[in-house]
């Protein structure tokens, strides 16, 4: 028997023997008892709840609160419960609603305890989960008649069976959709339940495992690094606990003679039970929701709502993008969480959208905003974003071969990628080496830099169907030119935004990785830049003239490629963009102008030049030969084409007209 709390002031009583379960909240006043099924409620177990529980009378079946709670001391926690608490929470319900004592049928639907995202989110869960583990292992693994996992055992799969916790799963959770599927498995958005009582939401990721231990081990890294996080982080995702089981595969898998397993039979799976972040992942909402790259697969709902919109704006779409706020509260966010992990000497190595997951769902401010708090502007608001998938991640120094894991390339630092190129070892000569450096904390920046590059523009710098050689040729030569950025995005329509945005991308996709900032610096940065801003105001144009204060990271790392420990243990330090000659911003402004001014004379120049040439040809051929016609299909290439390809098109049809001049002239 032994006492978890699961919110302030209430208890859970565990008893594994009896494998019955009693909720007691002293706010409401009420208990609910739980017991598994094919047990029996034997006058043991009754004995030893009334043993371990002075304050509760179980007498006939019928169970009633008789008083205030004590102090109570978990016997296997060691988590003590303040009397003091509960004793006000007593006093509070008797004086508003008078005492009562509510009688609490087994199991009755009526009388279970919401307990939903408080108990999923609340710090009690972790020492909830610690406890249950080590109880639903021992109990189940003695008294499940059906144990399969014992018939499998040696004979069939690498783990031991102690290892497992067959039928937790089923037993204790449901499963109310699927979240995604990643590389390595499924993740479920499930309700964790003991009898009745929903205990909250979780998402829960599945991953096959079979009998590959190289791939086992790989897949433990996540939990590994999970647990390692001893405190809460606000930006990173909460694990709850994780248990292997025998459950369907999805996938291929091999069995100990090397043969096939068949995807229907169970195989051994690594469930992981995690924070459920209701808002999805940050790619699909900035391509779906800001970018709104994927009208097909909207809900009719969501099209109803956008319709309705364009209604209010009479007829006219709002500037997609998201305003500077949101662009900082999401980087913060993600360097905030990047920092937590760099100090404890953890390199997430796999840092993209689809990785950092929303806390609540966002809604663009051209929609109804119902999870905005009041008075809130919606342009300032985006959810909370925390770091997840730790799958890939590493410590800092460990070499990249013996992890066995490859992060996603568009987001992987220049420096990391291996073109292919070798060179011989000098420790064995004859055997040919490939030359790669290894992951390091600036390696997560430089991914940071490529994601606030992805929820500014919406897309990325390179073209989506390249080949995995010339991405990594794009990737080596990527070079962030500021002020045709700030041009792009003015090209683009989007929503203005802070030049600072651009100059901090540009600090973090750096191709030296010594001068890219640290996750201290850049939290510190946009905090400062946070709290200068004036509620209800749009700060940042008014000061679109003042200029980050950086310093280089060079001057602290004498090697390149190599972040030492002092870079991660001064908190103190601060890393910057070169320092800026006088009023950086206000020069880049104007240039910024000037090279937008000159940018679309030049548009203008490449359309006259297609017309004239069209005409050329025109007058040059006959009305209805083959030049006549290619000339006008590519005059219409010419107008409809992104700005970036509009001058192939127009030395398309400067050549035509150049054929037409000496057809008509030679021939
Ligand atoms: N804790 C969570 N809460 C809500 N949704 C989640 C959670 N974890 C994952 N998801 C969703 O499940 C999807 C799959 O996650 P997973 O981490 O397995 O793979 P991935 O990061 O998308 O891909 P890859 O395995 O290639 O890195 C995510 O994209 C996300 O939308």
């Amino acid at each position: 028997m032994s006492l978890v709390p699961y919110e302030e002031g209430s208890l859970i009583l565990d008893d594994p023997n009896s494998k019955s379960v009693v909720v007691v909240n002293p706010t409401s006043g009420t208990l609910s008892f739980f017991q598994q099924d094919n047990g029996s409620d034997g006058p043991e177990s009754n004995e030893d709840l009334t043993a371990s529980s002075s304050a509760l009378d179980f007498s006939s079946g019928v169970h009633h609160f008789k008083g205030p709670i004590a102090s109570y001391i978990c016997p296997q926690c060691g988590t003590e419960i303040n009397p003091d608490i509960m004793n006000r929470r007593q006093i509070h319900r008797r004086a508003s609603s008078g005492i009562e004592q509510e009688n609490i049928r087994l199991g009755s639907q009526e009388n279970t305890i919401p307990l939903g995202f408080e108990f999923a989110n609340s710090s009690f869960s972790k020492r909830y989960f610690q406890l249950l583990e080590r109880n639903h292992r021992h109990y189940v693994l003695q008294n499940d008649p059906n144990n399969k996992e014992r018939q499998y055992g040696k004979s069939k799969y690498f783990i031991p069976d102690e290892l497992f916790i067959p039928g937790y799963f089923r037993k204790f959770f449901n499963i109310l959709s699927l979240l995604g599927n990643g590389a390595r498995g499924s993740v479920y958005k499930v309700v964790h339940t003991i009898g009745n009582t929903e205990l909250g939401v979780f998402a829960l990721k599945k991953i096959p495992i079979g009998n590959d231990m190289e791939w086992f081990n790989k897949c433990i890294r996540e939990v590994k690094a999970l647990s390692s996080l001893t405190h809460k982080s606000a930006n990173l995702i909460t694990y709850n606990h994780v248990w292997l089981e025998m459950d369907s595969a999805v996938g291929f898998v091999r069995s100990v003679d090397g043969g096939q397993s068949d995807s229907k039979e169970e195989i051994p799976c690594i469930f992981i039970l995690q924070q459920y972040c209701s808002g999805g992942n940050l790619e699909d909402c900035i391509l779906r929701n800001v970018f709104d790259k994927f009208p097909d697969t909207e809900s009719p709902e969501e099209r109803k709502k956008k319709f309705r919109t364009r209604k209010k704006n009479h007829g006219k779409s709002a500037d997609i993008g998201l305003s500077t706020e949101q662009l900082v509260s999401i980087i913060r966010d993600i360097a905030r969480g990047l920092h937590e992990l760099h100090s404890i000497g953890l390199i997430h190595r796999d840092l993209k959208p689809s990785n950092c997951l929303l806390l609540n769902s966002f809604k663009n401010d051209d929609e109804d905003n119902e999870t905005h708090e009041e008075g809130s502007n919606s342009e300032q608001y985006f959810p909370s974003v925390v770091i997840g998938d730790l799958g890939e991640s590493q410590l800092e120094g460990e070499s990249r071969l013996g992890t066995g894991c490859t992060g996603t390339l568009e987001f992987t630092a220049p420096e990391l990628i291996i073109q292919g190129g070798t060179t011989s070892s000098p420790a064995l000569p004859s055997r040919l080496i490939h030359t790669y450096n290894e992951y390091t904390f600036a390696s997560d920046m430089y991914s940071l830099g490529m994601i606030c590059y992805f929820i500014v523009f919406g897309e990325l710098p390179f073209e989506p169907q390249l080949d995995i050689i010339d991405l990594k040729a794009r990737i080596k030569h990527f070079r962030f030119d500021t002020e045709s950025m700030i041009a792009k995005h003015q090209a683009m329509k989007l929503k203005p935004v802070d030049y600072r945005i651009f100059q901090l991308m540009d600090a973090l996709l750096q191709p030296n990785n010594d001068v890219r900032p640290t996750a201290k610096a850049v939290e510190d940065m946009l905090d400062e830049m946070l709290s200068n801003s004036k509620p209800g105001k749009n700060f940042w144009k008014d000061n679109n003239d003042s200029t980050l204060n950086f310093t280089t990271i060079s001057e602290l790392n004498e090697t390149t490629n190599s972040f030492t420990d002092d870079f991660v243990e001064d908190d103190n330090m601060t890393l910057s963009l070169p320092a800026p000659e006088g009023d950086l911003s206000a020069v880049s402004s104007a240039k910024v102008n000037t090279s937008s001014v000159i940018e679309r004379s030049v548009q203008f120049c490449y359309k006259v030049i297609s017309i004239l040439s069209t005409i050329i040809v025109f007058k040059s051929t006959k009305t209805g030969s083959w030049l006549s016609y290619t000339s006008l299909v590519i005059l219409g290439m010419v107008f409809k084409s992104p700005v970036d390809e509009r001058s192939r098109h127009v030395r398309a049809l400067g050549l035509l007209a150049l054929i037409a001049i000496l057809k008509k002239y030679i021939y």
